[in-house]
């Protein structure tokens, strides 16, 4: 996939795009995220820095827009910002949002509205006219600035909740672009989406796409229901597989794809990252300056309440009460990464994360030696695969979570195969990583007996989980994400785009869950 440099040719839709813009050249591999891979940065005597953003997506897409050549259609992060830095040879194409648009779309729509309702409704969704209407204006935005960024027939790789009105729009657009997109959330059960007083306008803004990707199959199956259900099109039957076995809805005359592609991290980078002499003798470093306890847990989170951050602190905390932790024996590092701090519901869950760290502290740390050291700012990239060096127990407990790279970081991080992974099974992680010591978050019991398992666990027993554990993150990388959509897609060499063959259709009438 390359960009190409002179556009002449001329695409049959409306508004000719191909003459919109002008001297920048049109990419034929194109990313359309609602983040920029880059935060910008005023630095206290008043220059600009470019800096990389914290986040599963910038993290998972960066090496491969690396090994391509393409564009990046996001916003900046901050108001008003129409920046188009070129980074390492990838042209950014800056979608700027005013100070109410980030309030509406951003803030409200998409992490108020959508993100708790995907999310099993942890905190109560909140439906506001006001902000659907700034939703559909900024991804109008949003579809026309891949419309000028893409050359003709290009690829164009649309993701996440934040832009689920994209694919249709664009496709009205460019309709010879071929479109993917890629929800990196669950996608919620039925009967919550169905709250949604837009949920027909979000399917059929999906179905605008070729290929739309999740990462179970529970979640394509949910999809393909509500496309029957609520757009009225003919769907495949039967389940759907994972990078394979794809269900199908048939829109006029298209064949939209819908699949499960687990997202995964660049694991060798991080494996080689994780063996390097001064990330090494920084773990140690780190032990070190806490004590040298017996044990290390960690915790690496967003702030954000779908992490179960407060679900280990607590379980700590009895640990802790019931003695069956000492605490002179553990300490606890949780990194946790400021994020979305003017929704309600953030401000509210840090004040509680930061009162049981209090708690905690205050009852069972000394002066020299609190036993939650609680961080509250992202670390840089070597500093952070230290920690994961580090720690003798990675605490990963979501309520719910779409995948959490996180936890297959810090499995990529332990070729030592020392370390143990406690994983809430309420992540998309847990169906793959089925060596990690399983927990659901609700039960805190069950939490406690994880945690106390992977802190007493025999070393031959942790070697042997670890090992596989690697097998699976090793084998699964970011790159083999990628292809495998890309190759649905159509987009790859590697995987043929043929017809859809063996298509079991089933008209709305015939579906026995209607
Ligand atoms: N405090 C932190 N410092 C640096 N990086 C962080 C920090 N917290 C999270 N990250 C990074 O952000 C990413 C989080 O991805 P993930 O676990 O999938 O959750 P989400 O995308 O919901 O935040 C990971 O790559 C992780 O390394
Ligand atoms: O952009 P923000 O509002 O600051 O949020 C950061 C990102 O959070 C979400 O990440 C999800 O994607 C990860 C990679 O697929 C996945 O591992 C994780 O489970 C998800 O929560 C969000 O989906 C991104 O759009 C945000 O950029």
């Amino acid at each position: 996939m390359s960009a190409t440099r002179s556009h002449t040719s001329r695409t049959p839709q409306q508004n000719d795009p191909a003459t919109a813009v002008s001297d920048r050249q049109r990419a034929d591999f194109v990313v359309v995220a609602n983040r920029l891979p880059v935060d910008k940065e005023t630095l206290p005597d008043g220059t600009i820095r470019w800096k990389r953003s914290p986040g599963g997506l910038v993290t998972a897409l960066e090496p491969i827009l690396r090994s391509h050549t393409g564009a990046w259609v996001g916003w900046s992060g901050v108001p008003d910002s129409a920046e188009d830095p070129e980074i390492d040879g990838l042209q950014i194409h800056a979608v700027p949002l005013s100070t109410s648009e980030i309030a509406e779309y951003y803030e409200g729509f998409s992490n108020a509205t959508l993100w708790p309702l995907y999310h099993d409704v942890l905190v109560k969704p909140e439906y506001h006219r006001e902000w659907w209407d700034t939703y559909v204006e900024v991804n109008r935005r949003f579809a026309e600035a891949a419309s000028e960024a893409a050359a003709e027939n290009a690829v164009v790789w649309v993701q996440d909740y934040q832009l689920q009105l994209v694919p249709k729009m664009l496709r009205m657009l460019r309709p010879d672009l071929r479109i993917g997109f890629f929800l990196h959330i669950p996608f919620p059960p039925v009967e919550l989406f169905m709250q949604l007083p837009w949920r027909t306008e979000i399917v059929e803004g999906l179905l605008g796409a070729d290929l739309i990707g999740f990462h179970l199959p529970g979640g394509a199956q949910n999809f393909l229901y509500l496309a029957r259900r609520l757009a009225g099109q003919a769907t495949s039957k039967g389940s759907v597989g994972v990078r394979a076995k794809f269900g199908v809805v048939q829109v006029g005359f298209r064949t939209v794809r819908v699949g499960a592609f687990p997202i995964s991290i660049d694991s060798g980078d991080m494996d080689g990252k994780s063996k390097s002499r001064t990330v090494r003798g920084r773990a140690e470093e780190l032990r070190a300056e806490l004590g040298n306890p017996r044990k290390i847990l960690l915790g690496v989170d967003r702030l954000d309440y779908t992490k179960g951050i407060d679900v280990r602190l607590r379980a700590l905390s009895e640990l802790l009460a019931e003695n069956r932790v000492d605490p002179d024996e553990v300490a606890m590092i949780q990194l946790a990464t400021p994020s979305r701090e003017r929704v309600d519901s953030y401000v509210q869950m840090r004040a509680d994360i930061e009162q049981l760290v209090g708690n905690i502290n205050g009852r069972y740390g000394s002066v020299s030696r609190p036993i939650v050291q609680y961080i509250h700012r992202p670390v840089p990239r070597d500093e952070l695969i230290s920690f994961y060096v580090a720690a003798d127990v990675m605490l990963v407990t979501p309520l719910r979570d779409g995948m959490n790279l996180v936890a297959k970081e810090y499995v990529a991080c332990r070729s030592d195969l020392g370390g143990a992974l406690v994983l809430s099974e309420f992540t998309g992680a847990a169906a793959e990583l089925r060596s990690a010591y399983i927990a659901n978050p609700y039960d805190l019991e069950g939490v406690k007996d994880a945690i106390l398992s992977a802190v007493e666990q025999d070393p031959d027993e942790g070697r042997r989980r670890m090992r596989s554990l690697r097998r699976q993150v090793l084998a699964h990388d970011v790159s083999r994400w990628a292809k495998s959509f890309l190759g649905a897609l159509g987009a790859d060499t590697e995987v043929s785009y043929g017809p859809n063959r063996g298509l079991d259709l089933v008209p709305d009438s015939e579906d026995p869950q209607d």
